[in-house]
């Protein structure tokens, strides 16, 4: 137990995602961000994927300025495939934090962490124009202890582990268990490291608890899909103080 219940960063993509489907300005995605915020939210983050079909990039200094201006250690996290066009919007909205994902941009959404192996020049590479900036790195990775020894050699300060297996995993309890196992074994490694640790991806109200508890470490979690399906429900502030509760539980 650390004592600090890891953060929650709320993605915004789906809150855009349902904006673009007209031409019209609502649900104003700075305006929900404003209220998760104020709700408690330490942070929000985007995924500005290439053809704009979430958030757009002009949406970017928007939310850059209402984090900057709700102040109280709020953070802006810009996540995506570093291309040149992805640096340029990242070293211009200048967030607190760039998680690098090596998604394709014909790909529906994220679903595995970077080949370490392969891309280890061009991470370094890439952490050190991003750092020199003074934006933190994070790097989205699979749970892979071999991997992590060189995700730590990129010079990355935190690695996000990709918790899609995970969630997927809603309705089998044998393997939730493995797959919690798996993660927690991969989280280990990171901090023997001197990685910090993130999480994302499909993580709900119902499986953070057991995560926390199995990775009290965790610095920080982006939660963006299930969020934004319970505050249609809960609303947007009563979903994330919902999260926030489900995230302090083992804290
Ligand atoms: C890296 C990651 O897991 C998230 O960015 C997730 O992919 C959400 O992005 P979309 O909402 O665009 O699917
Ligand atoms: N990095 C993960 C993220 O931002 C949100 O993922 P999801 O909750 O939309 O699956």
């Amino acid at each position: 137990m650390t004592g600090h219940a890891p953060t929650l960063s709320v993605n915004v993509n789906a809150i855009a995602m349902l904006r673009n489907r007209r031409d019209l300005p609502w649900p104003d995605v700075a305006r929900f961000a404003r209220i998760a915020l104020e709700a408690g939210a330490a942070g929000i983050t985007v995924h500005p994927r290439p053809d704009q079909r979430h958030v757009r990039f002009s949406d970017l200094p928007v939310l850059a300025r209402l984090v900057a201006e709700h102040g109280q250690g709020a953070e802006f996290n810009i996540e995506g495939y570093p291309s040149e066009d992805f640096l340029e919007l990242a070293l211009a909205n200048l967030p607190h934090q760039a998680t690098l994902v090596p998604d394709d941009p014909a790909q529906s959404t994220s679903d595995h962490g970077w080949d370490f192996a392969r891309h280890e020049v061009f991470l370094t590479r890439t952490a050190a124009r991003l750092k020199a900036a003074g934006i933190r790195v994070s790097l989205f990775a699979d749970p892979s202890p071999v991997a992590l020894d060189i995700a730590a050699r990129t010079g990355a300060d935190r690695v996000e582990f990709y918790t899609g297996p995970y969630g997927a995993t809603h309705s089998d309890p044998a393997a939730r268990e493995r797959e919690l196992d798996t993660l927690g074994k991969g989280g280990d490694r990171a901090v023997e490291l001197g990685l910090g640790v993130n999480v994302g991806h499909d993580l709900t109200l119902e499986n953070l608890p057991a995560l926390v508890a199995r990775m009290p470490y965790v610095a920080e979690a982006s939660i963006g899909h299930a969020l934004t399906a319970d505050a249609l429900e809960l609303g947007m502030a009563g979903a994330v103080r919902a999260y926030r509760e489900a995230l302090a539980g083992a804290a």
